[in-house]
């Protein structure tokens, strides 16, 4: 039987006194794509964090059947976007190399089989035309596609995503998600934090939804709901299915959480 990509067991967070989650138990299919919602610091990159075994927490978590720790093959990190230029002076070619662990090819043939995977990997993600270019000219979208096959280059169980549709244009969050879900055919499981559902709604095989103190976990259809977040908020919130997109109206003032006055998880732009 293949262990789950990620079980998380009785996992708790808290910073001092303040208890971010606690009683956190998720344990993740090979191939199932989980959307992580939340306000601004409800917790969501320390759970990533504590899953690349750079937070501790309490609580047991294992990926792919094994103790977390740093520097994890079996994990995949597609960091939260931020333009730093001077960061960026590398090629794409250049980035996607780093994602490679050379160790897996052996000596001698190394460096060939190491370039074939990198053009392998640029033309998954439609990136050849530009992996000559320093990433500092690159577009946001066609930077974050980079970052993505950085991410994916060992084929990881699981993929651990922090926003990465900020700063996308509509046809570019939709390319990034479907390359981020195309992973699920090969059994990578992800983990997807946004501040935005629909972009991800037809991927979608569950949410955890994080508010300060508390989460609920579950599908669409058991978390997104008046019930649920009125009660996860502890304010009346409204749930609206318009079509295919989830619409959510309510009192973000309640959450403490300035950023959903103007962008809250599944509200339509
Ligand atoms: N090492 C730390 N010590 C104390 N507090 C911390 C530490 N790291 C993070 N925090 C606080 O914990 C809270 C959760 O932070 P985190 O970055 O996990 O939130 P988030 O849900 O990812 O937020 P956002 O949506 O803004 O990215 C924040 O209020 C943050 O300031």
């Amino acid at each position: 039987m293949t262990a789950p990509a990620l079980e998380l067991t009785d996992a708790a967070l808290a910073y001092g006194d303040r208890v971010l989650w606690s009683g956190l138990n998720l344990s993740v299919e090979p191939g199932e794509f989980i959307a992580v919602l939340g306000p601004n610091g409800s917790g969501k990159t320390s759970l990533l964090r504590a899953i690349l075994g750079l937070q501790h927490i309490s609580g047991t978590v294992r990926v792919a059947g094994e103790p977390v720790h740093q520097g994890n093959e079996h994990v995949g990190y597609v960091p939260q976007h931020r333009s730093s230029a001077s960061a960026f002076a590398i090629r794409g070619r250049d980035l996607v190399r780093l994602g490679i662990d050379g160790n897996h090819w052996g000596p001698g043939r190394r460096n060939a089989a190491v370039e074939s995977r990198v053009d392998e990997l640029l033309e998954q993600v439609g990136a050849s035309s530009y992996a000559d270019v320093p990433m500092s000219l690159l577009s946001g979208g066609e930077q974050q596609r980079l970052r993505i096959a950085q991410a994916i280059a060992n084929r990881p169980a699981l993929l651990l995503c922090d926003e990465p549709l900020v700063s996308l244009d509509i046809p570019h969050q939709q390319a990034v998600v479907q390359l981020i879900s195309d992973q699920g055919r090969n059994g990578t499981a992800t983990l997807f934090i946004t501040h935005e559902l629909n972009p991800v709604l037809p991927y979608c095989d569950r949410v955890l939804y994080l508010v300060e103190g508390s989460f609920q976990l579950g599908t669409v259809d058991e978390v997104m709901n008046d019930e649920t977040l009125s009660r996860l908020y502890g304010a009346p919130i409204e749930v609206i299915r318009r079509g295919d997109r989830i619409v959510v109206l309510g009192t973000d003032v309640a959450a403490g959480d300035t950023h959903h006055q103007h962008c809250h998880p599944g509200e339509e732009h």
